[in-house]
């Protein structure tokens, strides 16, 4: 994964319509939503300008669901407020789907019928008339590569195909907002570059687009900025480059064959899933000390990895995980060992709320 790409479509002004500009396709204010006892969004404000691209990102659980479906007006918000170029889904729910477009993430498709079938019948449902719709389905198809699949029965196509015909399904209107929902699930890289070539252009060519993923590189390959969701609370927003900028610290990251010893190094060190990581703002420089440090446990180390500031290292800053959807099973945030404070040398970032500082040496 490359760092530091320049974002194409970075968002100079975060709210226009609060200067008198047109309404933003998407403002969210205070944004609550619980189900039951769980909070899902906790005071969640986000806003997505015409053009724009941001990357929703999140663990597991971390309400990126939830955050499109209340934009959708599928789900009620408990609090706050939610405009979808200036409509409110909560009060006019019609009106506010007529500009956006979702392809949830369970595949929405019907395996019987043909790919046009399936088009048609969205086309319909969002109001088309018939020589439109046929107009409207090729230049859905054509980008996204099912123009030889459309007389295909859906239920026949891969699962790759089938989602890229769930994705054509929610651009047939051409809507303003669109909302995509883990759209890459389980496609190859082919159907994954298409997809993302294909957002690209509909983002230059206005659509406003919040993506969510679990593939931090698809947010740089997208041009995007990012929209971090962690328990529900938005705990960053901005272009890759000041996110890296503001919380991409470095990190060595080691892991054992057994439970990782304890390490004295004068840069905090936190432990996760048997993974030590040691946060430093140089981790290649750091790496050398970080392994003389291990003595009789040197042995024992499978793997390490230098970890440079990048989108990757800004997520394990805000989250504790890392990014990849599967990649760690355990309980949010890190277990400490045993609890030291920070060095106080300056090279080593102070660990976020839910992370611990495992064990720094005084110096
Ligand atoms: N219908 C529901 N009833 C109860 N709890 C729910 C419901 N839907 C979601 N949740 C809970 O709300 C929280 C947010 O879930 P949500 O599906 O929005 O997360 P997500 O970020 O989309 O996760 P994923 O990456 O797994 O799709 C989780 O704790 C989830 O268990």
């Amino acid at each position: 994964m490359s760092t530091d790409p320049a974002p194409a479509n970075a968002n100079p002004n975060p709210n226009p319509s609060a200067s008198g500009g047109p309404p933003l396709p998407l403002s969210l204010r205070g944004v609550g939503k619980r189900y039951g006892s769980v909070t899902a969004l906790d005071d969640v404000s986000l806003d997505i300008a015409e053009g724009e691209v941001v990357g929703l990102l999140g663990h597991n659980g971390a309400g990126k669901t939830t955050l499109m479906s209340l934009v959708a007006g599928l789900l009620r918000p408990d609090a706050g407020e939610i405009e979808v170029l200036g409509v409110s889904p909560v009060r006019e729910p019609r009106r506010a789907r007529l500009g956006l477009g979702l392809a949830p993430q369970e595949l929405g498709v019907y395996p019987p019928l043909t790919v046009r079938q399936n088009l048609r019948f969205f086309a319909e449902l969002a109001g088309l008339r018939r020589r439109e719709a046929e107009r409207r389905i090729e230049e859905a198809a054509a980008p996204l590569g099912l123009t030889d699949l459309l007389e295909r029965r859906v239920g026949r196509l891969s699962g790759g195909e089938q989602r890229r015909v769930h994705t054509a399904m929610a651009l047939l209107h051409r809507p303003r907002l669109l909302l995509l929902d883990e759209p890459t699930a389980g496609v190859d890289v082919e159907t994954r570059a298409r997809l993302i070539a294909h957002v690209r252009e509909l983002a230059a060519a206005g659509t406003a687009v919040c993506y969510s993923t679990h593939y931090l590189g698809e947010v740089e390959d997208l041009g995007a900025s990012a929209a971090v969701l962690d328990h529900g609370r938005l705990v960053a927003r901005g272009t890759v480059t000041d996110l890296v900028r503001d919380h991409g610290e470095g990190a060595v990251e080691l892991t054992f064959s057994g439970a990782p010893p304890p390490l004295r190094v004068p840069w905090p060190v936190t432990r996760a899933d048997g993974t030590l990581r040691v946060h430093a703002r140089e981790p290649h420089l750091a790496a050398p000390e970080v392994l003389a440090a291990l003595g009789d446990s040197l042995p024992r180390l499978v793997n390490l990895r230098v970890l440079r500031p990048s989108l990757e290292t800004v997520f394990l800053a805000l989250t504790g995980q890392r990014p990849e959807a599967g990649a760690e099973t355990g309980a949010p945030g890190a277990t400490a060992a045993a609890a030291g404070p920070d060095d106080g040398r300056g090279d080593g970032p102070t660990p976020p709320a839910g992370r611990t500082v495992e064990a720094g040496r005084h110096g």
